[in-house]
């Protein structure tokens, strides 16, 4: 044979090689593969003591991420960072903070009850093509959890409810937290991000505790309220004076559970079929605030209309029922009822599970139907009030870091006798430089407290001297 024939037939001999290695590989692998898997597998089923869960990343047409999964990755994260070597790090909420996973193909142990498991990340299955409409990655990824066969029904059944529920939990608790206003019927939405907590809310010590332990109580009482019988929510009526920390403690409950805020403006709903819609978006977790609710529940107008009148006439308004009902009759856009609002508490509310806390305020809380603020309703009345020297003591603490001053022992004196707002102490221990010299702070307070005093006394003054006027106008008509 010719070397160039020897060639020739090699060629020839390779070309049929690769042709039958391609028709082998397109047409036998499948089979054999899914053949000895299948056998494989029963093979191992029969010695193997251990059950596996294989939880996907994505279910039905790949197009829905799986809850589970998503809950099973939270639940595991804790976990993962102990454990495992190889994480994946992704950024968080706000893009400032990272969340940690197991990369592919780790795996870490868990407990459950004294029984050990163990959850192991994979990805499998590259067929699925990216295109325009699937712009999903070709791996599936998912997890898989191995355990005892002993143990099925422990594992099943509470272990991992008890997985799913506190995976959803912990997202919750990272989530990023949302304001939520209304305009007309609809809800929109920035982040929220107030800096306000209890600790920085200035109130009597007492009190406080009081009512961070009603919501501690209130956000873990799931399984109270459902042996009972009644919705998962609470209603709490925040009453006082302009500037004594209404809204600020509405931030402060927000950020000491983790929910989001829902600021109903009444005033924009137009009637009582919008306030439902409205209410039923509402998701769980979260606080529904209508501030000023007597402004807004007769839908006088607003506030700000209230004020503007206020100030024209240089005194309170005498008959304040007869002017709501000229202003309801001039403002025809809004029926928001009163009957509306409390259906809604009782009735549909009960219908949409899930915690939720509803918060009223008002300056004046003797105008309010006493129909809304029964117990039940409203279940908890907080009145914020005056500023007095414990609450004070909060304030010097956040604004001056100061737990004493020689100051205190007079400014003390005086918080007895004057009628400060915590907004009013705010403003005199803001710094008024960058090196913020907390004796001037104070001094300015000191002086705003007396002036304060004196206020007071003139005005009690002048108005005992009309209680005298009137009584001797009264008298005198009794002698005609
Ligand atoms: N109890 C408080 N603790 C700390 N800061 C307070 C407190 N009360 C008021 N402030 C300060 O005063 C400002 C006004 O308070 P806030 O808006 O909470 O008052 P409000 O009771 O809601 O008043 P309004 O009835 O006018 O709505 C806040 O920005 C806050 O800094
Ligand atoms: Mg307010």
């Amino acid at each position: 044979m010719t070397p160039q024939n020897m060639f020739a037939n090699l060629g020839s001999i390779l070309a049929s090689l690769v042709f039958i290695r391609a028709m082998f590989q397109q047409y036998f692998p499948h089979q054999l593969q899914n053949f000895l898997e299948k056998y494989s597998q029963r093979l191992m089923a029969f010695f193997y003591p251990y059950i596996q869960i294989r939880f996907n990343e994505f279910t039905g047409e790949r197009l829905t991420r799986s809850e589970a999964y998503s809950a099973i990755e939270n639940y595991l994260s804790s976990t993962t960072s102990m454990q495992a070597k190889r994480l994946k790090a992704e950024t968080g909420k706000n893009n400032q903070s990272l969340v940690l996973s197991m990369d592919d193909h780790e795996e870490v142990g868990d407990e459950f009850k004294g029984v050990r498991l163990w959850w192991a990340s994979g990805k499998h299955g590259v067929r699925a093509q990216t295109t325009l409409f699937n712009p999903l990655p070709d791996e599936k990824r998912h997890y898989r959890l191995t355990f005892h066969k002993k143990y099925r029904d422990l594992i099943i059944g509470p272990y991992l409810n008890h997985v799913l529920k506190e995976g959803k939990a912990i997202k919750v608790r990272n989530r990023q937290r949302k304001l939520y206003t209304n305009y007309g019927c609809y809800w929109s939405h920035v982040v929220f991000e107030h800096p306000a907590t209890f600790q920085t809310l200035a109130m009597e010590p007492e009190k406080k505790q009081e009512i961070i332990d009603d919501l501690n109580t209130f956000s873990k009482a799931e399984e109270f309220y459902a042996r009972i019988g009644r919705a998962w929510k609470r209603g709490y009526l925040l009453y006082g004076p302009p500037g004594t920390g209404k809204s600020t403690m509405i931030a402060a409950m927000a950020n000491h559970l983790g929910y989001d805020i829902y600021d109903l403006e009444l005033t924009a709903v137009r009637d009582n079929t919008e306030l439902r819609r409205l209410l039923i978006e509402t998701s769980s977790k979260s606080i529904i605030v209508i501030e000023d609710i007597d402004c807004s529940l007769d839908l006088t107008g607003q506030r700000r209309k209230k004020k503007k009148e206020k100030k024209e006439s240089g005194e309170e308004e005498k008959e304040p029922k007869k002017k709501d009902e000229k202003e309801e009759n001039e403002n025809k856009s809004s029926q928001v009822t009163l009957s509306g609002l409390l259906n809604f508490i009782d009735g549909l509310w009960s219908a949409c599970g899930g915690e939720r806390l509803i918060v009223f305020t008002t300056n004046y809380v003797e105008k309010l139907d006493p129909a809304l603020i029964r117990k039940g309703r409203m279940d908890k009345h907080i009145e914020l009030s005056f500023c007095k020297f414990e609450a004070f003591k909060v304030l010097a603490k956040n604004y001056h870091k100061l737990e004493y001053h020689h100051l205190f022992p007079k400014i003390s004196e005086l918080f007895e006798e004057a009628d400060m707002t915590p907004a009013d102490v705010a403003e005199h221990l803001m710094p008024k430089s960058i090196s913020g010299e907390a004796t001037l702070c104070l001094e300015s307070l000191i002086q705003g407290l007396e002036k304060a005093i004196e206020e007071a006394k003139l005005k009690a003054v002048v108005e005992a001297k009309k209680i005298e006027e009137s009584a001797k106008n009264e008298a005198k008509e009794e002698d005609k």
